[in-house]
């Protein structure tokens, strides 16, 4: 861009660049290539680098970024997405896939089937406390 030209990208190339040695993303129809960022970003490594390739537009805004966040977002603008590019269609990319995400997705929640039982009885006792005292 040292001539003054915009470049464009299309969305086949900024897929390529999906990694945190290596990051693009796009923010509104710009392309930024947010990988000296990633280290630095307020949120964490992960939000951004687990976007790297795609279109973060929905998820910048979604967190409510600041003024501050999309001034600072300018500075890593490599150029602007080629409109006749298509965007292929989302193949989710899987997130973390560490021991707490496996840990989410079998928690259930645990009932205590005799715990009605135990408020009975619990109740019964106070009762008969209750009437010992009492008599
Ligand atoms: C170029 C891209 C981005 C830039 C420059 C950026 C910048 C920032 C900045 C400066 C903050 C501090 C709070 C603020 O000023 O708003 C922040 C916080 C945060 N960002 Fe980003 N961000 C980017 C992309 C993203 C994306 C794609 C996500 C989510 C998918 C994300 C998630 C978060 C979260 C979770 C916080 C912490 C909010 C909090 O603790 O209050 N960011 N970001």
């Amino acid at each position: 861009m040292s001539d003054g030209a915009t470049k464009f990208y299309t969305w086949e190339e900024i897929r390529k660049h999906n990694s945190d040695k290596d990051c693009w993303v796009v923010l509104y129809d710009n392309v930024l290539d947010v990988t000296k960022f990633l280290n630095h970003h307020p949120g964490g490594l992960d939000p951004i680098n687990d976007l790297g390739g795609y279109n973060i537009t929905n998820s910048f805004e979604s967190i409510g970024h600041s003024e501050y966040a999309v001034n600072k977002s300018k500075e890593y603008i490599i150029g602007k997405l080629d409109p006749t590019s298509q965007e292929p269609k989302v193949v989710r990319k899987p997130v973390a896939q560490n021991q707490s995400v496996q840990d989410f997705k079998t928690f259930t929640v645990k009932t205590d089937p005799l715990a009605g039982i135990k408020k009975a009885i619990i109740a019964i006792i106070v009762i008969l406390l209750a009437a010992y005292f009492y008599s």
